[in-house]
């Protein structure tokens, strides 16, 4: 069984138990209160420069222990002071050390957008996470059926949530575009054997067309990197592992923002 696979069996589990707790019907109730969450395409298009999405990440499978974080909502304020477009919190428990009380713990102290990162197989987790506040939501294609791919996508979309397709390879971009994503993430990691490609962006953006976002995902050690994807035609960054580990997150942030911005005007 490979690494993505073994996530997911453990993350099923925990919806059953969350299922029990709380029925989807009550959380569609808080949806329908809360309303729908900010339309981030436009908020995250690159046209004036990159934008960094900053991630709230305590540990992950392939680098295990990264950061304690005793307080998310006060480092999800740091990225936002150091200029983040938005803030990804990791909600998954066994591997990311993440839960859903960040997600709500990040979206009292921020005002741009969050982007729940889990990963997302039943429609119920995003009836959860647009009662926890999120506006945008991960929807990874390697861990998903292309009808179930298109549900997930079509749902996100009617309560409120944009969302973030997952992509890793050509046939995975085209699914992406099939379902009608809006909204692409290339990842360098492969979820499957978390080996990390960072040519993987410049290989599938060709693939994505124009009007569609694009986003470059892991693996981005710092201003050089955020100036090579913004060179590529990338509209965002997501960063997780040197923003958190760096000790000072909003001067981190702050110089991925630059050296977009900077790449950005040589480009014009
Ligand atoms: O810590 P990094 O290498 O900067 O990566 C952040 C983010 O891209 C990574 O956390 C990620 C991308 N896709 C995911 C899917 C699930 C969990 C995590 C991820």
């Amino acid at each position: 069984m490979n690494t993505l696979d073994d996530i997911i069996g453990a993350v099923r589990k925990d919806l059953t138990a969350r299922r029990r707790l709380i029925p989807e019907a009550e959380l569609s109730d808080q949806v329908a209160e809360v309303g729908p969450g900010l339309d981030c395409a436009a908020l995250l298009s690159g046209t004036d420069g990159l934008k960094v999405i900053a991630e709230v990440k305590r540990s992950s499978p392939a680098k295990g222990n990264l950061a304690d974080i005793l307080d998310p909502g006060g480092l999800a304020a740091e990225y936002e002071a150091g200029g983040a477009a938005a803030i990804s919190v990791l909600t998954e428990r066994h591997r990311f050390g993440g839960c859903l009380a960040d997600l709500d713990a990040v979206g009292a102290r921020v005002r741009v957008p969050l982007l729940r990162k889990d990963f997302i197989v039943d429609p119920y987790q995003l009836w959860e996470s647009r009662a926890h506040g999120a506006d945008l939501v991960l929807l990874i294609v390697a861990a998903l059926e292309q009808p179930l791919l298109a549900e997930l996508l079509a749902l996100a979309a009617e309560i409120g949530l944009t969302p973030l397709v997952e992509v890793h390879d050509e046939t995975e971009v085209k699914r992406a575009l099939d379902a009608g994503a809006w909204v692409i993430g290339v990842n360098a990691r492969d979820l499957r054997t978390l080996e990390m490609d960072r040519g993987t962006f410049a290989r599938l953006a060709p693939e994505i067309p124009d009007g569609v976002v694009r986003i470059a995902e892991s693996g981005i050690r710092g201003p050089q990197d955020a100036a090579d994807y913004a060179a590529q035609g990338a509209d965002a960054i997501l960063v997780g592992e040197s923003v958190v580990t760096g000790g000072d997150s909003k001067r981190a942030v702050a110089a991925l923002v630059e050296a977009g911005r900077q790449r950005g005007r040589a480009l014009r």
